[in-house]
C-alpha cells in the first residue's frame, strides 16, 4: 500500500514534521553551509538531508561501481555466510575510501549528519535496481538470534544508516517503513537517516524498512552503515530504555 503511493501517515503526525538549516550544535564545518534537514518521522527519527551529495561525486561513484556490480547477497543469519535471496534483487559493490576522495568525502559528509565516527562503519555499498529490483521488509540490524552477523567486524551491531539516492525514480523504489506509514521518495542528492538501535543497544523494531519495486526507470543509492564501537562518546548508551524485541521478520 505504501508502495502504492497511498498515504498512511496520520494527519496528527504529518502535520507536525518540519524542516530547517541546521549546524547540528555549531559544528564549525556547518557555519556557513548548514544542512538542509527535513523530519520524515519522529519516533524514531528518521531525517532527511537534502542536496548532500553532488552530481559529480555521484558520477564518480557510479563509475566506479559500475564494472563490479554483482547480484546483491544477504547474510544467513545463521552461519553469518552471504547469500543470494528472491526478496533482494539488486546489484551491489562496495568501495574503499582510500579508493577515491569522492569516497572519503562521503564517510566526512556522514559523520557531520549524524555526529558519530565512521571509524567503524562499513564499507560504502553502492546498489543499483533495474525494473522489478526491490529488497523486502527487514531491519539492518542484527536481532539478538543472529549471533553471526557483524561478527567477523568486531564492531558491534548496526547503529545507524545513512541512505543516499544516488538518482531519482520515474515511477516506484520508495523506501517505505510499513510499520509507521512512512514513504520516501527517492530524490537525487538527499540523503536518509536513522538510528536502527535504542539507546540500551536493543534493536528497534519500528526500523523495518523496504525498497519498493522499480516501476520505470533505475534506481541508484549508496548505504554507509554504522556501527556501535566508538560511538560511546557520541551517542551514550542509556540502559534505562531497555525495550526487548518482540517480533521477527
Ligand atoms: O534501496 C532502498 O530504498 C533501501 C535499501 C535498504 O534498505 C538496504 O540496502 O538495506
Ligand atoms: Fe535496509
Amino acid at each position: 500500500m505504501l508502495c502504492r503511493n497511498e498515504n498512511l501517515m496520520s494527519i496528527q503526525i504529518s502535520s507536525q514534521l518540519r524542516c530547517r538549516y541546521t549546524n547540528n550544535n555549531r559544528n564549525p564545518l556547518l557555519l556557513i553551509a548548514p544542512l538542509k534537514e527535513e523530519e520524515a518521522f519522529f519516533s524514531p527519527r528518521i531525517i532527511l538531508y537534502r542536496d548532500v551529495l553532488y552530481d559529480n561525486e555521484i558520477e564518480v561513484i557510479k563509475r566506479m561501481a559500475q564494472p563490479r556490480l554483482k547480484r546483491a547477497t544477504v547474510q544467513n543469519y545463521k552461519t553469518g555466510e552471504l547469500e543470494f535471496a528472491d526478496y533482494r534483487i539488486s546489484k551491489s559493490a562496495w568501495l574503499k575510501e582510500h579508493e577515491d576522495v569522492v569516497v572519503a568525502n562521503v564517510a566526512k559528509r556522514v559523520e557531520v549528519m549524524t555526529g558519530l565516527t565512521t571509524e567503524t562503519a562499513e564499507e560504502l555499498q553502492v546498489v543499483n535496481y533495474g525494473v522489478g529490483g526491490h529488497y523486502d521488509p527487514h531491519y539492518d540490524f542484527a536481532r539478538t538470534e543472529e549471533i553471526n552477523a557483524f561478527k567477523s567486524l568486531g564492531t558491534g551491531n548496526r547503529i545507524a544508516t545513512v541512505l543516499f539516492y544516488m538518482s531519482d525514480v520515474a515511477q516506484g523504489g520508495a523506501t517505505v517503513f510499513p510499520w509507521l506509514g512512512v514513504a520516501l521518495q527517492p530524490v537525487k542528492g538527499t540523503a536518509a537517516v536513522w538510528f536502527n538501535l535504542y539507546p540500551s543497544g536493543n534493536g528497534d523494531l519500528r526500523t523495518r524498512h523496504a525498497a519498493c519495486p522499480v516501476l520505470q526507470g533505475s534506481k541508484w543509492v549508496c548505504n554507509k552503515w554504522l556501527h556501535e564501537a566508538g560511538q560511546e562518546f557520541r551517542r551514550p548508551c542509556d540502559p534505562k530504555e531497555n525495550i526487548q524485541e518482540t517480533t521477527s521478520r
